[in-house]
């Protein structure tokens, strides 16, 4: 089966959230069909894994293993994605379409060998280029890569945007389109805060400010990828009719949201060097944490990370729990309020949220 067309490809991105049951690859394959019919455009599509089916895998591994090497762990986990992406290409053929699946070390994206939050050493477009003349769709299975020695690395937590970026980038794309259960960035998780607001457009430091802190939507380290190539990132819903939400560019106004990710967690440390010294430590690793100004703390955003093993490794002093970060921010301001469990956070959440200035406030105060 031969490529579509000669046009730039289209880059999709379709999150775990698409793909609840089996039948949504079908679905999903279909669509696709109709678009490229009516594009006649050839498509790269980063898939993730089906809900909860990469941390099964960590679960099992586990219990194997309770600490297993990183190399071992980034070329089990990044298996998921690879099941996603086979049956969505599965799916395409049976809906009549010519497809292939480019796996992490087939995609040409080599990467330092830090396994488990690796980060690009090089990108040879060649690869996705090639498979894109000889197929329709090359399905991509996101977050995955391979370091120079072929073995496979992990881009990390929900990276599966970055890969998007990634390919976006490689193939000169201008536009990457992050399809999810949601429609696009809101003033707060949609699903967890009442009267959220869909925020239309905003800027690449915004979008990158909202995902530092905790905010799921979009990984911070996609955003910063896409604005360094001057990519647009446009938020569309995964099903139909497909609509797009918020598109995240150079241009865009002043935003105000409120953060809530009850995965994140704050550690205080016992002096301000201790926390410095740490953030440090985290970030060479790759791992997001946001310094607190109001005293040696620190929040490390996302979770994933078994902490006490990590400051263990990294011989950093243990540093205490104290709860759960909700960050209010409102343009360039950025306040972050400490909770005690997830009940307590949620309740902070929408209390600041209700408390947010209304968009046209916020445009003219800034
Ligand atoms: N500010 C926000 N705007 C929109 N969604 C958000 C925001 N903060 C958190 N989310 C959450 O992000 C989820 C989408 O991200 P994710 O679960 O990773 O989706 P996918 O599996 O499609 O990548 C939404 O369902 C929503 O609950
Ligand atoms: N396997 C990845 C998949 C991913 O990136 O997820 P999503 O695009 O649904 O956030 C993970 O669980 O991290």
């Amino acid at each position: 089966m031969t490529g579509t067309g000669t046009g730039t490809p289209v880059v999709l991105k379709f999150g775990g959230s698409s793909f609840p049951t089996a039948s949504a690859y079908t679905g999903l394959a279909a669509a696709l069909r109709d678009r490229i019919r009516e594009e006649q455009r050839p498509m790269a599509v980063v898939v993730s894994a089906m809900p909860g089916e990469t941390e099964k895998l960590r679960g099992l591994l586990h219990q194997v293993a309770p600490q297993p090497e990183d190399s071992t762990t980034a070329g089990l986990l990044t298996l998921a994605d690879t099941v996603s992406a086979h049956l969505l290409a599965a799916a395409l053929h049976r809906a009549g379409i010519g497809a292939t699946v480019l796996a992490g070390h087939q995609q040409g994206l080599v990467t330092d060998s830090t396994f488990m939050w690796a980060k690009t050493e090089r990108l040879d477009p060649a690869p996705l280029r090639e498979a894109l003349t000889d197929h329709q769709v090359v399905v991509v299975p996101g977050g995955q890569a391979a370091d120079r020695h072929g073995r496979p690395t992990w881009l990390g937590k929900n990276s599966s945007d970055l890969s998007a970026v990634l390919v976006a980038a490689a193939l000169g794309a201008g536009t990457c389109e992050i399809h999810s259960d949601v429609d696009g960035v809101y003033s707060a998780d949609p699903n967890a805060v009442e009267g959220a607001r869909l925020l239309p457009a905003m800027t690449y430091d915004t979008a990158a400010l909202l995902s530092l802190h905790g905010a799921k939507v979009l990984h911070r380290r996609s955003v910063r990828t896409a604005k360094q190539h001057g990519i647009r990132l446009v938020c569309r819903l995964n099903r139909a009719p497909f609509s797009s939400g918020t598109v995240i560019s150079a241009e865009g106004g002043p935003a105000a949201g409120v953060v809530l990710n009850t995965k994140s967690t704050v550690l205080a440390h016992a002096s301000a060097a201790e926390a410095d010294r740490a953030h440090s430590v985290f970030h060479t690793e790759g791992i997001d944490t946001v310094r607190l100004e109001d005293g040696p703390h620190l929040v490390v955003v996302g979770g994933y990370l078994d902490i006490d093993r990590f400051q263990r490794e990294h011989g950093l002093p243990p540093a205490r729990e104290l709860g759960i970060p909700v960050t209010e921010i409102v343009g360039s301001r950025v306040t972050t309020h400490i909770a005690a469990d997830p009940g307590q956070a949620r309740e902070l959440a929408q209390k600041l949220h209700d408390a947010l200035p209304e968009p046209a406030t916020v445009v003219r105060a800034l």
